[in-house]
């Protein structure tokens, strides 16, 4: 053991290069990753085949020792700050487990190179072994104790022997053991990368070194430094260590602890080591299973969505996983690419389709839009563009260079949600019913049979405003019309059949909606173009008793009834029909309620006005209705600038009069008219339109005309009312009038002995309302509100003498044949009284069929100008052109009277008020003097007077 000490003092481990101690594994043995690796004895005795040790080679091992703490001799003499000699490069590797007690028997007993027991066990050298001092960088410092105290005064290290010699032994390949090897002196110095002279021969024999121990006394317990890993204990790490250590060992790491390696510094004052959480508390509220987010500045960023994971065959991932080369473990992530600031897709249909932002505004804009929009400078762009909401491009710019208002289209302005108040179930209807005797009354009626309209356009005039169908509101179909389904442009009804089929609120593009304060009202789901078709008046087509008997018997109690004047002396009632019923009235509408005649039969339908309808907007259009007298007028709620304050009859339109200087003039072109050029367009088709015209008014005159003289003639002061109502009332296209054709048209009058009816073709509503809404009206409970004709404000009211005759005026004579002067609408340059033939009435204010021999000049939508001589035949005359293309399609006047019956037996006369206006009467059923009688009576007449 002197020896070994000597060894181990003196110079033999002592070299230059040595460094103070062999610590340099302390920190593999407490808690730094393994820097020296031993085979487990258990795991290598359980192992019979491994190598031999001679045929170990460890070229990179220069020399493994064992360090062992033994207890200091009392013999030993060191200079304070002398160190173990430990090469600087030696490899320490760790002692396998082994009980001290076995340890000393082998070395009492058996010498360590010839007990297989005792053999050491091998570094395996397959395991790398790592200079942790020189990994870690702390080789620098120089070697120190382990938890880097000092090696003064502390126990003295030894080598065991026995250990050691094994360990030369299992490296050397059993060179130690050779008997010729010559044994290094002592003061050789130790080269630690000499694997040869690293494995040091003791002199002593093993025999004497252990006869040297004191036996007396027992041998001190030999503390063997192992590294925990290696002896299969769980390893602590320091805070571990330090709690389970005792009173002195803590205060001998709480005294070196000032000297604890960079590495434990460093590990110490980390978090995770102090305990410390830095983590940001989060406070979470969960409310009906959702979580709330108290604090969102607090909150940690989501978590980004797990991706999802594409399936891969697994034969493929295998592949692809062969194919990818194994990426080095350690190799740092690469960096995050930076993220792309998001692009904003824009639709590329509805709003801003096809939109890309233009930087040159004038950009897809025809010449003339982009002259218009030169000269508006607010919609030029200014300013920062804003981004998330552009302003409309490409069709929204056109909206407002051609002066409308832009406003949300119809996906972003969604029709009303549901949950809305509906009202009371009703019977709808899509079609019209005749009801009792109707059905028979208008089979008897030849009618349009006999005036079936025949266009002569051509595909590629596609049944525009020329159209004679068109012009007559007659319904092109394939009876009628050559032109073909696919270039004809006058089939609304069809059209509108072919949109509504599927269903479907969109396409039906109407929605019943309650208003504020008038009941229900009807608005759009869609948008719809200028004198687009909307919807279809439908319901039960009844004769006029039948309506008398309704309203005192099943509508007594209503509040409302949806009864419209319609064709034939029929009223229409929706009360049973379609949703159109619902349209309120308002004195700016946006609707016209036109009646066609679709495949023979007479239609009603709702019609765009001459401005395009926007989705939400509400359709109305106006009743023109009267209320009979005072008591029963409502207020009307319609809101408009121009409203006229209560349902009531359109206002009539006042003239300003001509200058004279103008009248004279006008009457120069009235003169000059006769010999006027036809304009170029008349003077195309001149011989086709007349010939067409002249059929048309042949049919058309039969039918109206017929109508016309259905008045029995026996009131004559009905007639004579009528009469100045119809002179009255021309509302229609005044504009095209003359005071030469009033004149005439009054002449005629004046010459028909009896009763003139001016026959006002129009749409009616006929609604009784028992509710007492204004105020302006008497405490009556029960109220009938005749609505008030409804008639398009540029609709032809056509007016027809009755008592002239065809070829000539017969005065005193109840007329036999239609000889009618224009009323309201036409314009006749040279006609009297006495030369005026024919009239023709239409609902078209292109046709004016005048006298024979007279020159006539009439308007039409098309704007052409056409001059007819009136001959015994009725003849389109020249037009002149005032009258927009949507008033075409205005409806003819049908006036209702308040009070069936003959005249004569009446109680009640229309007000004077009313008849001038030629529009609806209306009333209380009970109030009305017709009440007084018995059941009111509503009577349709044609000619706003005249009963038939
Ligand atoms: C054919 S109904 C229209 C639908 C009705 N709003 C409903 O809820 O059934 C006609 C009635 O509606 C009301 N009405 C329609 N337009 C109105 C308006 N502009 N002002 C006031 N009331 C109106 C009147 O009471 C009128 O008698």
């Amino acid at each position: 053991m002197a020896e070994l000490d000597s060894l181990l003092c003196g110079s033999s481990f002592t070299s230059n290069d040595s460094i103070e101690t062999s610590s340099s594994n302390s920190a593999s043995l407490s808690s730094t990753p393994p820097t020296i690796v031993s085979p487990d004895s258990m795991s290598l005795a359980s192992e019979p085949d491994l190598p031999k040790p001679e045929n170990i080679t460890v070229p990179s091992i220069q020399a493994v020792i064992t360090v062992t703490d033994a207890p200091k001799p009392q013999n030993e003499q060191r200079e304070p700050g002398q160190q173990t000699p430990v090469s600087k490069d030696a490899i320490v590797v760790a002692e396998p487990p082994q009980s001290t007690e076995s340890t000393e028997s082998t070395e009492s007993t058996e010498p360590a190179q010839s007990s297989p027991a005792s053999r050491p066990r091998r570094a395996r050298s397959s395991l790398p072994v790592y200079n942790l001092a020189r990994l870690a960088g702390t080789d620098i410092h120089g070697k120190r104790r382990p938890k880097g105290d000092s090696t003064v005064d502390k126990r003295r290290r030894t080598i065991s022997e026995g250990t050691h010699a094994n360990h030369v032994d299992s490296i050397a390949g059993g060179e130690a053991d050779a008997p010729g090897r010559p044994n290094h002196a002592p003061e050789d110095k130790v080269d630690a990368s000499d694997a040869r002279r690293s494995a040091p021969i003791l002199h002593t024999p093993k025999s004497a070194r252990i006869s040297k121990k004191p036996s007396s006394s027992p041998a001190p317990a030999r503390l063997t430094r192992r590294a925990t890993r290696l002896s299969g204990a769980p390893v602590e790490n320091l805070t571990v260590k330090l709690s389970t250590l005792g009173k002195r060992g803590k205060k001998a790491v709480e005294k070196g602890i000032g000297r604890l390696s960079r590495e434990l510094l460093r590990l110490r004052d980390t978090n995770e080591f102090a305990h410390i959480d830095t983590r940001p508390v989060r406070y979470t509220v969960w409310s009906n299973g959702k979580y709330v987010d108290v604090d969102p500045s607090q909150e940690a960023p989501a978590p980004e969505p797990p991706r999802k994971k594409v399936k891969v065959d697994e034969k493929v991932a295998d592949e692809r996983k062969a194919a990818t080369p194994e990426k080095p473990e350690a190799a740092a992530p690469a960096p995050a690419p930076a993220k792309k600031p998001r692009q904003k897709k824009w639709l590329e249909k509805g709003l801003y389709a096809g939109q890309e932002a233009p930087i040159d505004i004038f950009k897809g804009l025809t010449a003339q839009e982009k002259k218009k929009l030169a000269s508006l400078p607010e919609l030029m762009p200014r300013g920062k563009p804003n981004k998330t909401f552009r302003q409309p491009m490409y069709n929204g710019l056109r909206i407002l260079i051609h002066g409308r208002d832009f406003k949300l289209p119809f996906d972003v302005c969604n029709p009303l949600p549901p949950g809305q108040p509906k009202p009371a179930a009703y019977r709808t209807m899509t079609k019209n019913r005749f009801v009792g005797d109707a059905a028979s009354y208008w089979k008897k009626t030849p009618h349009f049979e006999d005036f079936a309209s025949k266009c002569v356009c051509k595909p590629e005039d596609g049944c525009g405003e020329d159209c004679q169908n068109r012009i007559m509101l007659y319904e092109c179909d394939e009876t009628n019309c050559g032109v073909g389904k696919a270039h004809c442009q006058n089939r609304a009804f069809q059209d509108l059949q072919e949109r509504t089929k599927k269903g479907g609120r969109y396409r039906v593009g109407v929605e019943v909606f309650k208003t504020g304060d008038r009941g229900y009202g009807v608005r759009s789901n869609r948008c719809f173009e200028p004198n687009q078709i909307i919807m279809e008046y439908t319901g039960e087509i009844i004769t006029v008793a039948e309506c008398e008997r309704r309203m005192n018997e099943e509508y007594k109690d209503n509040e409302c009834y949806y009864l419209m004047s319609f064709d034939q002396n029929m009223i229409i009632d929706a009360t049973t029909g379609s949703i159109a019923r619902f349209v309120n009235h308002s004195c700016s509408p946006n609707c016209r309620m036109i009646k066609w005649i679709v495949s023979g039969q007479p239609r009603m339908a709702l019609f765009a006005g001459d401005r395009p309808i926007m989705t939400g907007e509400e359709l109305t259009y106006d009743y023109n209705f009267d209320p009979f007298s005072a008591k029963n007028v409502q207020k009307c709620l319609c809101g408009s600038p121009n409203c006229r304050g209560v349902l009531g009859p359109k206002p009539k339109e006042v003239k300003p009069p001509k200058p004279a200087k103008e009248q004279k003039k006008s009457a120069k072109t009235s003169k000059a008219s006769k010999t006027t050029k036809p304009s170029k367009v008349a003077a195309k088709g001149k011989a086709v339109v007349k010939k067409t015209v002249k059929t048309s008014i042949k049919t058309a005159t039969k039918r109206k005309l017929k109508d016309a003289f259905e008045f029995d003639g026996d009131d004559e002061e009905d007639a004579k009312k009528v009469k100045k109502r119809k002179i009255k009332t021309a509302t229609g296209i005044k504009q095209a009038l003359s005071s030469a054709g009033l004149k005439a048209a009054k002449g005629a009058a004046k010459g028909t002995a009896k009763g003139v009816t001016t026959i006002k073709r129009s749409v009616s509503t006929i609604s009784v309302s028992a509710k007492k809404r204004t105020g302006l009206g008497s405490s009556s409970s029960k109220v009938l509100k005749t609505k008030a004709v409804k008639v398009a404000k540029t609709k032809p009211s056509t007016a027809v003498q009755r008592g002239v005759s065809k070829k000539k005026t017969t005065p005193g004579k109840k007329a036999t044949g239609p000889a009618a002067a224009p009323a309201t609408n036409t314009k006749s340059t040279t006609a009297t009284a006495a030369k005026t033939k024919i009239v023709i009435p239409s609902r078209s204010p292109s046709l004016t069929i005048v006298a024979a021999g007279v020159a006539t000049t009439t308007t039409t939508p098309a704007g052409q100008k056409k001059e007819t001589k009136a001959g015994s035949t009725p003849v389109l005359t020249k037009t002149t052109t005032t009258t927009p293309s949507s008033s075409r399609k205005g409806l003819p006047k049908l006036t209702i009277s308040g009070s069936g019956g003959k005249t004569s037996t009446r109680k009640w006369t229309p007000s004077r008020k009313a008849l001038e206006a030629g529009v609806m009467l209306a009333g209380s059923p009970k109030k009305s003097p017709a009440t007084a009688a018995g059941s009111p009576r509503i009577k349709l007449v044609n000619g706003g007077g005249a009963s038939k």
